[in-house]
């Protein structure tokens, strides 16, 4: 069942074209991840879905309802649409469970304990029972991007949007937060992706579309797009991002990070890959 309907979307800044007339949907249950390089349209794209920006043209329909319709109440809307940030978005001065409960006391208006109740669980899902009572300064990034998809799942949102969310992270933490999509693609969590991280989008395991110069040029499995086959722009888009991954320090030669079907001059891959075998 098609859960979300992108049609025709277009938005113009100052005459210039971001948003050329992109079109998906995305079924109940499924993971998308959205690749491109960098100011293709990527992020903007996400914010047009929920509203928090308006594009000039098309439509996007959301459980059934126009998104960019006059009679749209954004609170409820946002509150269907779980929003993870690439730097966690979390306040200091509050614990981990009292960054969940927050916005479920005071957007659902929540008694305490039940929020409780459901923060909690929610943090035990994402497997930091443990931290609840920590602050974010004691939370490693891996960590603390666990709480704020805690926070965004105890909403009980239709779908999960992530912008970037491993990029603020070393490769370590990073792969703590792909398992954790990883689980939650397993548990049919609805989830929209943006992403630079092609070891998310191989481990992750959705389909990936590859936005540039605000259109879908391509659309496909990791190793389809990325393939020997892929044509120059992605085939660019792939040795930069490599190169970047690369220096950014690959967490071990076991767990490489690239698609299963390197290019020309990309490293060779661990065939058991990442996607088959999750860390929990
Ligand atoms: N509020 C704005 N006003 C004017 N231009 C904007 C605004 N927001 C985004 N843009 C432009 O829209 C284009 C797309 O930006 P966007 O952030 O969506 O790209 P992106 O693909 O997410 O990039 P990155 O991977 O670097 O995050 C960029 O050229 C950006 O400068």
């Amino acid at each position: 069942m098609t859960l979300l309907s992108v049609q025709d979307l277009k938005l113009e800044y100052d005459g210039r074209t971001i948003l050329d007339g992109v079109s998906f949907d995305l079924a109940q249950g499924e993971l998308k991840v959205i690749m491109g390089p960098s100011g293709s349209g990527k992020s903007t794209l996400l914010r047009c879905l929920n509203r928090l920006t308006m594009p000039n043209g098309g439509r996007v329909v959301f459980e059934g309802r126009d998104v960019l319709g006059p009679d749209v109440d954004e609170r409820a809307l946002r509150q269907r649409i779980g929003f993870v940030f690439q730097n966690f978005a979390l306040y200091r001065h509050l614990t981990a469970l009292q960054n969940v409960t927050l916005a479920l006391r005071h957007l659902r208006r929540m008694p305490a304990a039940e929020a409780d109740e459901r923060a909690l669980r929610q943090l035990a899902r994402m497997d930091m029972q443990a931290h609840a009572h920590k602050y974010p300064a004691q939370l490693s990034g891996g960590q603390k991007q666990r709480v704020a998809i805690a926070r965004a799942l105890a909403m009980d949102p239709a779908v999960l949007f992530f912008d970037e969310p491993t990029s603020a992270l070393d490769p370590l933490m990073s792969r703590e937060v792909v398992n954790i999509l990883h689980q939650l693609r397993d548990e049919r969590v609805s989830m929209l992706c943006v992403t630079h991280d092609l070891y998310l989008a191989r481990a992750a395991g959705g389909r990936v579309m590859f936005l540039d110069q605000g259109r879908i040029h391509a659309e496909g499995e990791v190793d389809e797009l990325f393939g020997p086959n892929a044509d120059p722009r992605i085939r660019a888009f792939f040795h930069q991002e490599l190169q970047q991954a690369q220096a950014a320090q690959p967490i071990s030669p076991a767990q490489p990070i690239s698609p299963a079907q390197p290019m020309d001059g990309a490293q060779p891959v661990d065939p058991s890959g990442p996607a088959g075998s999750p860390e929990r």
